[in-house]
């Protein structure tokens, strides 16, 4: 099947659904991604900080699909932001292919690079050691080189909040192309999404079904929806994004899952009424804001909802 794709603000299309691939296991994540491509995904989100991307590389292969069908995107890691093309560097040698179509700043906090570890270097407080020292304006300098070079086709960022995109907007010369973030019904930032669609920024939307387990496929009014449109909860959670014109990444290891969130995703953005939308779009107000993916960054992030406690 062909997946919708939306345009990005360098002239390219991503797909607008692509597999996820944080918490799959290396050796589950082969054979998930060589699935996903045989069913018709042509996206896949990856991290140099998921530890799986040799894992994701032989699933492209196993697939059979051409390289330059697919859309991979990858992560700079916040021990990297000072090396930018050194993590992109052990991405593409990781994966086994010769450029990314997107690489995204995994987070807006640059953490020493020289600390007591190489991911998640720690002061003696317990905290996370974060490089107060590096400014992200630097970061995305360096971002701009890689895709200079080729190395990369469209550079954007991921959980960068209206406060941290101001850090780099100022000065760079190229916007990012899109914002990655933990977008679904109880957590929808409805202002951050105005504010990126102002800046020609596209959103892409990671955690849409509430991340590990799922818990968004037990919310009342989905369920309810679902039925009503002989569509599964997925579907409901996948298509309401498709219909917002933001990039959903569902996360799955399990092949009939993998299937129906893609065939489930275009569907359910076809079969949703503006009322239902709407529906879907008010549930955080309704009191079910929540967020699920809340690493615990010792610095303030600039976004709404984020409890004071594991600032
Ligand atoms: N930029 C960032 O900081 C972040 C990016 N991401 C990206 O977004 C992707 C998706 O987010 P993620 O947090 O993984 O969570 P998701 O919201 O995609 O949920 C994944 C969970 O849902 C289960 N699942 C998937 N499809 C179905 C289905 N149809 N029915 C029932 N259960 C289902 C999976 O189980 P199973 O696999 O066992 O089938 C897994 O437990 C990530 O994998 C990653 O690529 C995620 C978090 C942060
Ligand atoms: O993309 C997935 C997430 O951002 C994940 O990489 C982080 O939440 C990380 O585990 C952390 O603790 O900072």
């Amino acid at each position: 099947m062909s997946v919708p794709k939306i345009k990005l603000n360098n002239g390219s299309e991503i797909p607008a659904i692509g597999l996820g691939t944080w918490q799959s296991k290396p050796e589950e994540v082969a054979a998930a991604v060589a699935h996903a491509l045989k069913e018709g995904y042509r996206h896949i989100d990856c991290a140099w900080g998921y530890g799986n991307e040799k894992d994701v590389g032989e699933g492209i292969r196993q697939s059979g699909v051409p390289r330059s069908d697919i859309f991979i995107t990858s992560k700079l890691w916040s021990t990297y932001h000072s090396r930018v093309e050194e993590c992109l560097d052990q991405t593409l040698s990781n994966l086994g292919v010769d450029y990314l179509d997107l690489y995204l700043v995994h987070w807006p906090v640059p953490m020493n690079p020289k600390g007591n570890h190489p991911v998640f270097p720690l002061l003696p407080n317990g905290k996370r050691d974060v490089d107060h020292s590096w400014k992200l304006s630097q970061t995305w300098e360096q971002m701009e080189d890689v895709l200079k070079k080729g190395k990369v086709k469209a550079i954007g960022v991921s959980n960068f909040s209206v406060k941290k995109l101001e850090e780099i907007l100022p000065t760079a010369n190229i916007v990012p192309a899109v914002d990655q973030l933990e977008i679904h019904p109880y957590n929808p930032q409805h202002e951050l999404l105005a504010y990126l669609c102002s800046k020609d920024i596209v959103p892409q939307a990671y955690s849409p079904l509430g991340s590990s387990g799922s818990p968004l496929l037990k919310d009342d009014v989905i369920q309810a929806i679902a039925q009503r449109l002989s569509l599964q909860p997925a579907d409901v959670l996948l298509g309401w994004l498709g219909a917002k014109q933001i990039v959903a990444l569902p996360k799955s290891v399990t092949p009939a899952r993998i299937t129906s969130n893609l065939h489930g995703a275009v569907a359910g953005a076809k079969k949703l009424s503006k009322e239902d939308i709407e529906t879907i779009d008010g549930l955080a107000t309704s009191g079910k804001q929540q967020r699920f993916i809340m690493p615990p960054w010792p610095v303030d992030l600039g976004f709404d909802n984020w409890p004071d406690k594991v600032v």
